[in-house]
């Protein structure tokens, strides 16, 4: 009990920025250069369940089922595997991009409360044409079960029904930073690291 307070302890002033944007608006991409400019540390939700299912492990089991229907695993799992990452990296971090998380607003109120509030949110936005482009063009070599023409779909239904939310609700605390995402990579890029130098 005792130590389990002490490593929360470790990040509770952590600087924490949500990236959040649909499937394969490229969050990923620009998490990318952000950790090359500024040291932060990047976790990827999706990536940490991946890493789960590549475990073989029965809890990867279930994951994979979920995911490659598109759907949204339980909110504790998530949540409890970003903190772990967190702490993992806590003495060593200038700050956090969280990337993939919130998906939904619950995650975001779950996430304040047991882990600590981020500065920023930012938003990566690209039309859905554009993203199920991209995705479809990924799914040549992502090797991801998900980025099918199927799942595609339904995870950005599931976008803008439950993502879409977390902006709105983010945008009135005044946090968001939004950025185009149609444009090339280095331009998105400028606007991203406006956002970030704009934090204190
Ligand atoms: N907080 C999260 C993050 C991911 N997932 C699950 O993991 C899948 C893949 O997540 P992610 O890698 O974040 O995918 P996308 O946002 O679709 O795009 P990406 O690489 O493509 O970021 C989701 O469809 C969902 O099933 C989830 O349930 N909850
Ligand atoms: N043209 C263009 N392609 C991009 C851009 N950002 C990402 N991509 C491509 O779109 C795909 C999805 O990007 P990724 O970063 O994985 O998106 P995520 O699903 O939001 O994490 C990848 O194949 C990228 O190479 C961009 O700004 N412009
Ligand atoms: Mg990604």
């Amino acid at each position: 009990m005792e130590k389990s307070f002490d490593s929360q302890d470790k990040i509770k002033d952590a600087k924490i920025i949500f990236v959040v944007g649909g499937p394969g608006s490229g969050k990923g991409t620009q998490c990318e250069r952000i950790v090359a400019k500024y040291g932060y540390t990047h976790l990827s939700s999706g990536d940490l369940l991946r890493a789960e299912v590549a475990s073989g492990s029965d809890r990867g089991k279930q994951l994979q089922a979920i995911m490659q229907k598109g759907e949204l695993v339980p909110l504790d799992t998530v949540l409890d595997m970003i903190k772990d990452a967190m702490i993992a990296k806590a003495d060593v971090s200038k700050g956090f991009l969280i990337d993939g998380y919130p998906r939904e607003v619950k995650q975001g109120e779950e996430f304040e409360k047991k882990i600590g509030k981020p500065c920023l949110l930012l938003y990566v936005d690209a039309k859905s044409e554009t993203m199920v482009k991209r995705l479809l063009k990924r799914g040549e070599t992502s090797g991801r079960s998900d980025d099918n023409e199927e799942t595609i779909k339904k995870r950005l239904d599931l976008y803008y029904k439950a993502t879409e939310p977390v902006i709105a609700f983010y945008e009135s605390r005044g946090i968001v930073k939004k950025v185009d995402s149609e444009l090339p990579v280095d331009e998105v890029f400028v606007q991203v690291s406006q956002a970030i130098d704009s934090l204190k």
